[in-house]
């Protein structure tokens, strides 16, 4: 899907979260949206998927303005969408093999075929043992794991991770973002996180201060050394 942004504000009551952000994500584009915590990293991803709206400016799916949408219209073009962000939660009574499944058969995916693929991507992210586990039995990272895989598991055709390294020991994190490129190649995968992630280098920057999205463009680390000069 093609990604787009006009002018693009939004707001939460009085406070201006994101301001006049301008970008276009074509399909297969790959970029990590980095900035301070409060710079609006989570709510550029959401108002990607449709889910923060515009206050003034929009979104375009494939040149589609997302608030012209109907409602129902906006859930059936979420569904080319993966979402892992911070706050995922799994479902504590069904086993990490039945939360992959769960989106896979709500879209009717016929039972073979999603067993076939929950069984890919568990494999992909390591969790094949624990397949059958109930996720209170995991530890942080393995629940961060198997959030990503029932993301992976729907293929979308938009991969849009918020800070999928947090609290990820380096293994587990390098493991992560080997799934995230493997899995959404060919796809969107638009990753936010805190500092660019050694592990993930992506080839563009999206840079957010204050709401503003104040650089777009190859990797340039001289940009958190910049932040770093500015804070107090
Ligand atoms: N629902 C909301 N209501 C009010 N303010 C909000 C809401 N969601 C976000 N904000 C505010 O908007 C600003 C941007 O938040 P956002 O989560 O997009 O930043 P972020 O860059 O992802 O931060 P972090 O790295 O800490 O997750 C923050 O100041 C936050 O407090």
């Amino acid at each position: 899907m093609d990604l787009r942004a006009e002018g693009l504000t939004v707001r939460h009551g009085a406070r201006t979260v994101l301001a006049e952000v301008a970008c276009a994500l074509p399909p297969g584009t790959q970029a990590v949206v980095l900035g301070r915590s409060g710079s609006g990293k989570t709510t550029l991803l959401k108002a990607f998927a449709g889910l923060s709206p515009a206050f003034s400016g929009r979104v375009l799916w494939d040149g589609q303005d997302v608030a012209g949408l109907s409602a129902a219209e906006r859930r059936v073009r979420q569904a080319s969408f993966g979402m892992v962000f911070q706050t995922d939660a799994l479902f504590d009574s069904l086993t990490v093999r039945q939360n992959v499944l769960f989106p896979l058969t709500r879209r009717r995916v016929p039972q073979d075929e999603a067993h076939a693929r929950a069984d890919e991507v568990l494999g992909a992210v390591g969790l094949t043992d624990a397949a059958d586990t109930l996720p209170e039995r995991l530890s942080g990272g393995m629940k961060k794991r198997a959030g990503l895989a029932r993301a992976l598991a729907a293929r979308p055709s938009v991969l849009l991770a918020d800070d999928p390294f947090a609290g990820l020991d380096p293994g587990t994190a390098r493991q992560v973002a080997r799934v995230l490129l493997e899995v959404s190649r060919g796809g969107t995968l638009l990753v936010a996180a805190p500092e660019a992630p050694v592990d993930l280098p992506l080839p563009r920057w999206l840079y957010l201060r204050g709401g503003r999205l104040v650089y777009d463009g190859a990797p340039a680390p001289e940009l958190e050394r910049e932040q770093d000069e500015v804070l107090p």
